[in-house]
């Protein structure tokens, strides 16, 4: 058993969580619930209201912080120490991000530095690219860029890049090109021109397989374009830690952009690896969003517990993971721009806390991570809502609204506004079974038929729900957002004592798969794995079933 469940705290809020009121009665109870339950920070507001919790909870919620040293460890991931205890590093997204004149010490090495040095290069990049002196090997401007890589290498940049679309400066246009399957990047290519294409190669290890395989088809298709192999530099860079690697696959010296082992994938957005961010939408937009994300670290590592948005919002996410029973959190972005948003806090959240022992290797008596998921509003109300209104499941969401929109046109705002405060409401709310019946009192059924489909209408409500809003979407807002949820997700594994920084299931997925490779191409059959696998191999092998 960990100590974690053993505390009173714990035990207290075992049993506390069971004998809360409905949510409906918080809020006739207290008028000024909105009120005293909402707070903001960085250009963001979090009404928080529409949780299950009354000062107690909140106040044993903060306790459980303060017993597991909650500050202590925001401390330490920023300072540098060594928290990714089991790959022996620090985690220091947040130095990508630290003011020009601020001092991080890794190794003797003032990091901020480095990472200002890389910035200046990227803006010189940038600056080259889309002002048309960088030139393809025909002359030519450059027109399109494909960004090549995976998982964190993907997509950060790529969900960045859509939700920013209204700040791309219109000189560049950008593909993504992630999975290994040949058909994404031959749809891709079908559609570029050689000599105006430039292949971003991202990859922190310049290992992934995905990744190599990819650039490997990029550099051949460039080759029969009519590139030649001394053509290559004017329409290869990469960004990766391991740069002599990069340096030889071929990729020039001088278009290598440098990232550190001290950035896990997940949290490498606001490094080097945002280069096609940059390009799309500029080196000082970059910059407003790395500025956002700083706002928020800095609210995270300073603002008393009571008011930090992060950690209310791992707090709560905990409280129904570890005493309600749920198993997933829905995000519902209601703006079309971050409908990729639910996906990156996906990887985020799934790959930091998807994890079963602590730090000591105890295997925990508690849940960890639960299941991201989402969509855009209001799409999903046409979809999956149902289940959140009246299935079996609690599931916590989270609704995410600009108050102002890009395209203000008619009335499209007022109606997504509307939709999303409306959802927030039915789910808090729900509706009992008298008020189902009474709203069919005026209707042709018998009395049997409207009490039975009362019985289908009732719909439980309690069912909690964070509401964030912004003023508009900005490189600033969307920073301080992204920021926001890092945060929350350390929140939890600090909380938990898990290392949220490692991904050990997925290393291994990689070894099995390259093992697999291997007895794909074999010369014979294989048969010295399990009869499902040798099965399966053996299928391909042959090409038919
Ligand atoms: O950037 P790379 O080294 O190519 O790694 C790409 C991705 O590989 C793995 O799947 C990791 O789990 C991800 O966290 C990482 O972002």
């Amino acid at each position: 058993m960990t100590r974690l469940t053993q505390s009173n705290t714990w035990k207290a809020l075992q049993t506390h969580t069971q004998a809360l009121p409905h949510m409906r009665s918080l809020f006739e109870d207290d008028t000024q619930r909105f009120n005293n339950m909402s707070t903001s920070a960085c250009g963001l507001f979090l009404d928080y209201s529409k949780n299950r919790a009354t000062e107690e909870t909140l106040s044993l919620l903060f306790k459980l912080a303060d017993e597991t040293q909650l500050v202590s460890k925001i401390n330490a991931m920023f300072n540098g120490e060594i928290i990714n205890t089991t790959e022996n590093r620090a985690v220091l997204h947040t130095a990508l991000r630290a003011k020009p004149e601020q001092k991080i010490m890794l190794d003797g090495v003032n990091i901020v530095q480095e990472v200002q040095e890389t910035q200046q290069q990227m803006a010189k990049f940038v600056e080259a690219v889309s002002s048309g002196h960088w030139k393809g090997y025909t002359g030519k401007a450059i027109t399109d860029v494909v960004s090549i890589g995976i998982g964190g290498s993907f997509l950060g940049p790529k969900i960045v890049s859509q939700a920013l679309r209204p700040y791309w400066t219109g000189k560049l246009n950008c593909h993504f090109v992630a999975n290994v399957d040949a058909s994404s990047i031959t749809e891709k290519l079908k559609v570029l021109d050689a000599e105006t294409t430039l292949f971003v190669m991202s990859s922190k290890s310049f290992g992934t397989q995905e990744t190599l395989t990819n650039t490997l088809s990029a550099k051949d298709w460039f080759l029969t374009q009519g590139g030649e192999q001394n053509d290559v530099a004017k329409h290869f860079v990469a960004v990766t830690s391991n740069v002599a690697k990069a340096t030889e696959f071929g990729i020039d010296a001088n278009n290598i952009f440098p990232m550190w082992d001290w950035v896990g994938g997940r949290y490498s957005l606001w490094s080097a690896i945002g280069l096609p961010i940059a390009l799309l939408i500029g080196m000082d937009n970059f910059l407003d969003m790395l500025k956002g994300a700083n706002e928020m670290d800095q609210h995270f590592l300073n603002a008393p517990l009571t008011e930090n948005m992060p950690v209310l919002m791992g707090l709560f996410s905990l409280l129904y993971g570890n005493f309600h029973g749920a198993q997933s959190h829905v995000v519902l972005t209601y703006d079309h721009y971050l409908r990729g948003l639910p996906a990156y806090f996906q990887q985020l959240d799934m790959e930091s806390n998807g994890k079963s022992v602590t730090l000591d290797g105890t295997q925990v008596d508690f849940s960890t991570g639960p299941v991201i998921w989402g969509g855009e509003g209001t799409n999903g109300q046409h979809a999956y809502h149902q289940l959140l209104h009246q299935g079996t499941a609690l599931i916590p969401a989270d609704f995410i609204m600009p108050l102002n929109s890009h395209n203000p046109l008619g009335e499209h705002h007022i109606q997504l506004a509307s939709n999303c405060f409306g959802q927030t409401q039915a789910l808090m709310q729900g509706r009992n079974y008298d008020e189902a019946l009474e709203e069919m009192s005026d209707s042709k059924l018998s009395a049997d038929e409207q009490v039975l489909i009362a019985k289908h209408k009732v719909m439980p409500g309690n069912k909690p729900s964070n509401t964030i809003l912004m003023d508009k979407l900005t490189p600033t807002t969307l920073g301080s957002l992204i920021a926001l949820y890092e945060h929350r997700t350390f929140v939890q594994g600090a909380i938990w004592d898990i290392n949220s920084f490692d991904q050990w299931g997925v290393e291994l997925g990689k070894n099995l798969g390259n093992d697999v490779l291997d007895r794909l191409s074999a010369d014979t059959d294989a048969t010295a794995l399990d009869s499902s696998s040798n099965g399966l191999i053996n299928m391909f092998r042959q090409g038919n079933i």
